[in-house]
């Protein structure tokens, strides 16, 4: 805890510190610490990461600080008005039902003096570029929602998050509304009039009305272009994403079933026209279920549903026809006739009904209803696509079932229901758009990151309110629920699929899992917007490009990774504890990551497609995700570190061995090496098992010798024509390249290095593309440069190439020869990928990358991670070589129909 005042904590602002201030200070150190020493790793991270991800901290600005209410209390609130990380705006949708809230938090653009990047932007030609149309330089997008009779908690929980004081100034920035300022709100929905009044009493606050139609189209037109997986199908139980394409998206019927419903023909941005509606909607449900099965929430109402049997109440056309079918116009006996039409014919009373029976049948009459409308008005413009929205779909998969079975069956499958991912938040977001300047209209699918946190709210039991944004609170509920014997839930608590069978008409099959506390918000992560990701030029066919290669849908391969993964838990747990000193609050952090991301894998064994499609690779990087959600900044330092070290020692012998060979053995050594050294995988519990029984030298040795061509795929030979020269032809090298390179240790000082030195030496450039953030024991670009400088003490080659692509700058280098002549030299530079997980989708990748594969001709892509479980399939417009060794039996078997240990070289000219 030493240093912790003294360190660059409190913001970058220079603060005059007054003495009030002073006093609060210590009053907010003393609570960190009380919450467990947390203070010090509220510190910069020692990075200068342009990429924020989820991982990027929060910095304290404590000037103007005040404690709110008596300083006396315990734990007085203390509140931070400069705190610009929690600076956000916020913009509202009050409806009859609910209270959508959608805010911004923004990421802080930290001023970063990293030389290194400085002169890779100036090699690569990269200015601030597509920055400039967007003031808002990264954040994340939240989404919450309240019930609308309880209003305050809303308004609670705007103040307590200060979510009010943010604004926009006239530059289009967010910026901090001052004290004394009245700002506005933008608002939607009928409440942002009925409300207006209760607003500017309670938070001083004025709110911008925006129309309800238009922010729902924009709203959803956003959703439908900007978020990958936002649409899908839902037919018998069974969820499929739908992939829209932008240019082929109006016109399409959007039907917003919320209280009421709204059916609006959509042309384009702005072009729309509300061509129809029906007022048996949401509140038709949540209103007459309410008093027909004395329900006290619609949670409720909705989980009765689950176990109904409409038959008993419902009049079926077998009812009519004596168990038969009326075939002749294609109705079988189990088709409703007339909804709660039992009920006339019997001598029975509303008690003598189970309320179950009750909510399902009164669910299945108001979605075949609203399924019914939409048809018709989709047949009446000739729209073939009706997108639902609205918080009554809540991702439940009886309604959703109905709801498609009804424009099924009437258009005879010409028409088809899809659903949105975040259908309750469409008006909300729409306002939120209205905020003029803030550039966020055209972003694209790039610059969205999901991210599925675990917070409070996740954890079971009924509770309300957002994630919890304080790591202390989201840890304890964590214990709480343990301490309790409760079970944590992750996020997207739905109904399990499997519903209704044959279209909304039968018993629904399945009556299992119960509907867990306040799903709706969950369906949905927080949104990360890095406008600095970019689609990565050269993949041939972006819109083609699948980055995981095993699809999980498949639930056997599904089950097989979670085992790998919760196996591999308890050792990365003590790793991660280690990493922090090993103190009682790392452990205490190390249990509450290990719950978090235990329960969301066993949320997506439930619902594989929870979260969106869902491939190994986003497994993976959930599972990095969530140790940075509790502050486990780099789990494996400790241990790069070492394996850094004993390469570096032996790598002075590799180069001379290198240097001893002709060309042609040498190219073949390297590239044995790449693959040898690749064993080095702190992810793969086969080789972590293999670590106990040498030394990191003895097994990369071990490994080597055991290299034996043919690989399990060789294209060695094809590249070794494509850069040897054969009699007097001499090949033409390539210009740039760019190496993916993965793990830290022998893999890059032993494996990557000495092949990028070999390129450089037959004058290619080289791009080391390593990641933005920790991942395992993979190498991030803020490391490479040490690693680099390192190793050209060493070697001539690199030294000079690495002075010439600036990665030398502040290393001390003892020049073989003293020598300055660099200007002869290519270079060899360093760019971060922009992820922090062991594969790459290359969809999102940096935007200094971007520029980097500009001049690019070659790529090498290294690592099972980015090789084999990513990008096996890709398809490059440049020469390719994907370089992999497969440490996992099942995946060789898999996909090179092989064993583990065994290498691939997959070599494919530009495309
Ligand atoms: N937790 C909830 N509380 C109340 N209603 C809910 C809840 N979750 C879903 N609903 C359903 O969503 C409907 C409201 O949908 P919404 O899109 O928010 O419309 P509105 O803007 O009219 O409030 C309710 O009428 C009800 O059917
Ligand atoms: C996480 C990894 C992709 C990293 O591999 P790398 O990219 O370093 O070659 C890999 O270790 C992996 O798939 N591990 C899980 C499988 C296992 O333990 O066998
Ligand atoms: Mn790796």
């Amino acid at each position: 805890m030493a240093g912790l005042i003294d360190e660059p904590i409190l913001g970058t602002n220079d603060i005059i510190e007054t003495r009030e201030e002073a006093e609060i200070k210590d009053v907010l150190i003393d609570k960190v610490r009380e919450e467990g020493g947390q203070g010090d790793r509220e510190m910069a991270p020692p990075t200068g990461n342009s990429i924020h991800r989820s991982g990027s901290r929060p910095q304290l600005d404590l000037s103007k600080a005040a404690i709110l209410g008596n300083s006396e209390e315990r734990d007085p609130t203390i509140l931070l008005p400069n705190q610009s990380d929690d600076i956000s705006h916020l913009a509202l949708d009050i409806g009859g039902s609910l209270i959508k809230l959608v805010y911004f938090s923004r990421h802080e653009d930290r001023k970063i003096n990293d030389k290194r990047k400085n002169t890779v932007k100036e090699r690569l030609g990269i200015s601030n570029g597509n920055r400039r149309s967007y003031p808002i330089l990264g954040g994340r997008l939240h989404f919450v929602k309240f019930e609308t009779r309880k209003i305050n908690e809303c308004l609670d929980f705007i103040s307590s998050k200060q979510l009010h004081r943010g604004g926009i100034d006239s530059h289009g920035w967010l910026s901090e509304t001052p004290a004394n300022c009245s700002a506005e709100i933008k608002a939607t929905g009928g409440g942002a009039y009925k409300f207006a009044d209760l607003f500017k009493e309670k938070l001083g606050v004025s709110l911008d009305k925006e129309d309800e139609m238009d922010c729902l189209v924009a709203g959803a037109n956003f959703l439908l272009k900007a978020i990958r997986h936002e649409a899908f199908t839902h037919m018998e139980g069974h969820k499929k994403f739908v992939q829209i394409d932008h240019n082929d998206l109006f016109p399409y019927l959007l039907v917003n079933v919320g209280s009421g419903v709204s059916m609006i023909k959509v042309d384009g941005d702005g072009k729309f026209e509300r061509v129809s509606g029906t007022n048996v909607g949401g509140g038709t449900y949540w209103g007459l279920g309410r008093l027909l099965t004395k329900c006290k929430s619609f949670d409720e109402l909705l989980e009765l549903s689950q176990r109904g049997d409409n038959r008993t109440i419902d009049m079926l056309v077998g009812d009519i026809y004596g168990g038969m079918d009326y075939g002749k116009i294609g109705l079988s006996a189990s088709t409703i006739a007339s909804s709660f039409g039992k009920a006339i014919s019997e001598k029975k009373e509303l008690e003598d009904y189970r309320p179950e029976d009750i909510s399902l049948s009164l669910l299945r009459m108001i979605s075949y209803n609203i399924g019914q409308i939409s048809y018709l008005n989709a047949l009446r413009f000739g729209l073939k696509r009706i997108f639902f929205g609205g918080f009554f779909i809540r991702g439940h998969a009886y309604t959703m079932d109905t709801i498609s079975f009804a424009v099924h069956f009437w258009s005879k499958g010409e028409a088809q229901a899809m659903f949105l991912r975040h259908e309750g938040f469409l008006g909300a977001l729409g306002a939120f758009m209205s905020y003029e300047k803030h550039g966020l209209d055209d972003l694209m699918v790039h610059h969205l990151v999901e991210r599925f946190p675990m917070g409070a709210p996740y954890t079971g039991g009924k509770i309300h309110g957002p994630p919890l944004g304080d790591l202390n609170e989201k840890i304890s509920w964590m214990e709480k629920f343990v301490l309790k014997g409760t079970e944590i839930t992750a996020p997207v608590p739905m109904a399990p699929p499997g519903t209704t069978g044959l279209g909304g008409f039968e018993v629904p099959s399945s009556k299992g899992g119960t509907l867990r506390s306040d799903a709706s918000a969950l369906n949905v992560g927080v949104l990360h917007l890095v406008p600095t990701l970019e689609v990565f030029p050269l993949l041939a066919d972006p819109k083609m490009y699948e980055p995981n290669t095993i699809d999980l849908s498949d639930h056997v391969e599904l089950e097989y990774w979670f085992t790998v993964l919760s196996e591999h838990l308890p050792d990365l747990v003590d790793k991660a504890v280690a990493s922090e000193g090993g103190t009682d609050d790392a452990r205490r952090r190390g249990d509450a990551f290990a719950r978090a991301f235990s329960a969301h894998l066993a949320r997506l064994m439930e619902e594989p497609a929870a979260y969106g499609k869902l491939g190994l690779a986003n497994l993976l990087e959930l599972r990095e995700e969530c140790l940075r959600e509790f502050h486990f900044v780099d789990a494996y330092r400790s241990i790069k570190q070492r394996e850094n070290e004993a390469s570096l020692a032996v790598l002075p012998d590799l180069l001379m061995e290198l240097d001893s060979m002709t060309e042609e053995t040498r190219l073949l050594t390297l590239i044995e090496g790449v693959l040898a050294a690749n064993i080095f995988d702190w992810g793969s519990r086969a080789c972590v098992d293999l670590y106990h029984k040498g030394t990191i030298i003895e097994i990369y040795r071990m490994s080597r010798n055991k290299m034996q061509r043919p690989w399990r795929v060789d294209d060695f030979d094809v590249f070794k024509e494509r850069m040897q020269s054969s009699g007097d032809k001499k090949p033409r090298p390539h210009k740039r390249a760019l190496l993916f390179v993965d793990n830290s240790g022998a893999d890059i000082v032993l494996g990557m290095l000495p092949l990028a030195r070999e390129l450089l030496r037959r004058g290619t450039e080289v791009v080391l593309v390593a990641n933005s953030l920790p991942a395992l024991n993979d190498a991030t670009a803020m490391e490479l440069p040490d690693i680099v400088a390192e190793a050209a003490k060493h070697c001539d080659i690199l030294r000079r190439a690495a002075e010439a692509g600036g990665l030398l700058v502040d290393a001390m280098i003892n020049a073989l020869d003293g020598s300055k002549e660099n200007s002869s030299s290519v270079p060899l530079m360093v760019v971060e990928n922009g992820c922090g997980s062991p594969c790459i989708d290359l969809r999102q990748v940096s935007s200094e990358l971007a520029a980097a594969a500009k001049d690019a001709d070659l790529i090498i892509l290294e690592g099972m991670g980015r090789a084999l479980h990513t990008n096996f399939n890709a398809r490059f417009k440049c020469d390719a070589l994907k370089l992999a060794m497969v440490k996992n039996q099942r995946l060789a078997e898999k996909l090179i129909e092989g064993n583990i240990y065994d290498c691939v070289c997959r070599y494919e000219p530009a495309s």
